[in-house]
């Protein structure tokens, strides 16, 4: 029996620190630039190691970076799981995507009755919400159905990949369609508009009403629309294409292409209530399957994400609570548990919120004030077992992809996680702090046109993972040298006293 394994046993906190990235020292790594003793210490010691947290290792296709669903979802299955974006993949190089028997009835009723078929989604190859070959493969299955009308809503991102390639990405949807032989772009507008997933509906009723009547600015090109951004890609104004000025009407198609659902489903549940209100009966499906209040038909099934922590934690009556600030609530309860948002027993959530809609540059430590609070206030219960946390802001700042902002994200991070692990120490709980995927550690990149861009999306590094005794005198376990993110869950349960749970393929790290 390793010492480790004697002395560890008993509460515990497990800390995401989201967007925690690991590459060597640059003059583009936010976390290496912060002063971030804490940090520094943690990854220098035995205790430390390096998890694999994109591609294959989590369930995605080779090379795709990580994301924050398919970081929990695996920290908390305790397996890599087949994303959406890679079952996607696997329904198009299969042809079952294009002989779908719900895609082919919804293009042989329009071909038959001469309705639209509209294609709405985010327009880039970033793998996080969408990816355009997706797209490409619908629009081949439309023409091979003589669907008379085939309109592309074409949100624009700025960052899952770099600001300023929007206008690359719609000329290769516009070649996409030419090779397809159908298809043109009807609308665009940026994803801060159509895929806000906080609330701000009249953010979202700009993009339902440009995509729905066609109300935007009138342009002649997508490429004007592009240009005429004052705040880069991601908040192009809902644009309307003035040779096409499309309207969704009566008996048309509408199929999402965007394989993730946060921040498409809030657009579609508001854009299906304008259009019913409106007296337009409209055929919609969605690529993958939507957490929508609409029940909208998908043409790939999710994996199943059942069988992890929060099933074997509650099967051993082991009390737990979930606490991370809005932007990254649903990711330590939802996504987690399984893409499960019901508490189980036993199970708390806390959803921090802040006043108003933060500018992440101007405010990068967010609300990471009252989230430490909630953990410092959690870890002194002794009642709970495992305080499960998130703190956002190496991931939610470094989006902005303003380099001296992250900095300050980091070293707010830092003094953060110092706050907790003295919090642990005084409530003997060990700590387990691991990144959920990349992002921080790498803030520009350099564009197909050879310049170098601020960027702020995420990343394929591997991401620390660290374990913290619960008291200075107790051993410090030495990490095996290889990790994923799918070693946390039957670690943390090891960590507990428990055995990992019979779905898990991963394995305890001491
Ligand atoms: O903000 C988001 O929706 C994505 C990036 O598009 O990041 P994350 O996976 O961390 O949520
Ligand atoms: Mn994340
Ligand atoms: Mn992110």
């Amino acid at each position: 029996m390793s010492s480790s394994e004697a002395a560890f046993t008993g509460p515990g906190i497990l800390l995401v620190l989201d967007g925690w990235g690991h590459a060597d020292a640059s003059d583009d790594n936010a976390l290496t630039l912060a002063h971030t003793p804490v940090l520094d210490e943690l990854v220098a010691g035995p205790s430390s190691t390096l998890a694999q947290a994109s591609g294959e290792a989590v369930g995605l296709l080779p090379g795709t970076v990580g994301n924050s669903e398919i970081g929990h979802m695996v920290i908390g299955a305790g397996r890599p799981l087949p994303y959406d974006s890679l079952l996607v993949q696997q329904h198009i190089d299969s042809g079952e995507l294009r002989d779908n028997p719900r895609l082919t009835a919804l293009l042989d009723t329009l071909a038959a009755q001469g309705g639209a078929l509209h294609l709405v989604g985010l327009c880039s190859d970033g793998q996080i919400h969408a990816h355009v070959g997706h797209l490409s493969e619908l629009l081949a299955a439309a023409a091979a159905r003589q669907v008379p009308r085939v309109w592309i809503h074409a949100i624009t991102d700025g960052r899952d990949v770099a600001d300023g390639t929007a206008g690359t990405y719609l000329a290769q949807v516009a070649a996409l369609a030419e090779t397809a032989g159908t298809g043109r772009i009807a609308s665009v507008v940026g994803r801060g508009y159509a895929m806000d997933k906080a609330g701000n509906l009249d953010l979202t009723d700009r993009a339902v009403h440009l995509v729905a009547d066609g109300a935007g600015v009138e342009v002649d090109t997508a490429a004007e629309a592009v240009d005429a951004s004052e705040r880069g890609d991601e908040w192009v104004s809902p644009s309307t294409l003035r040779d096409a000025s499309v309207r969704i009407a009566d008996g048309d198609g509408l199929v999402w292409f965007n394989f993730r659902s946060d921040r498409i489903q809030q657009l579609a549940d508001r854009l299906l209530d304008h259009l019913a209100v409106t007296g337009r009966v409209v055929d919609t499906l969605s690529l993958a399957q939507y957490d929508t209040r609409a029940d909208i038909p998908a043409l790939v099934q999710r994996a199943d994400a059942s069988g992890g922590l929060a099933d074997e934690l509650t099967a051993a009556g082991v009390r737990t609570v979930h606490i991370a600030e809005a932007e990254k609530f649903e990711h330590v309860t939802y996504y987690i548990n399984g893409r499960d948002a019901t508490a189980r027993d036993g199970e708390e959530h806390v959803r921090i919120t802040g006043d108003g809609k933060p500018n992440y540059i101007t405010r990068p430590r967010m609300n990471l004030d009252r989230v430490t609070a909630a953990v410092v206030e959690a870890a002194a219960r002794p009642e709970v077992d495992l305080v499960v946390a998130n703190l956002a802001n190496i991931d939610v700042v470094g989006h902005t992809g303003d380099l001296a902002a992250t900095v300050t994200a980091c070293e707010a991070t830092d003094a953060a996680v110092g706050r907790i692990l003295a919090a642990a120490g005084d409530s003997r709980r060990w700590v387990l702090a691991v990144g959920d995927h990349g992002n921080a550690e790498r803030m520009a990149k350099r564009a197909p046109d050879g310049t170098v861009r601020p960027y702020g999306g995420h990343t394929t590094n591997p991401v620390p993972l660290v374990i913290v005794p619960p008291t200075a005198d107790t051993p410090t376990p030495v990490l095996s040298e290889t990790a994923t993110l799918a070693d946390v869950a039957p670690t943390v349960l090891h960590l507990l006293g428990h055995k990992p749970g019979s779905a898990m393929t991963g394995r305890p790290l001491l």
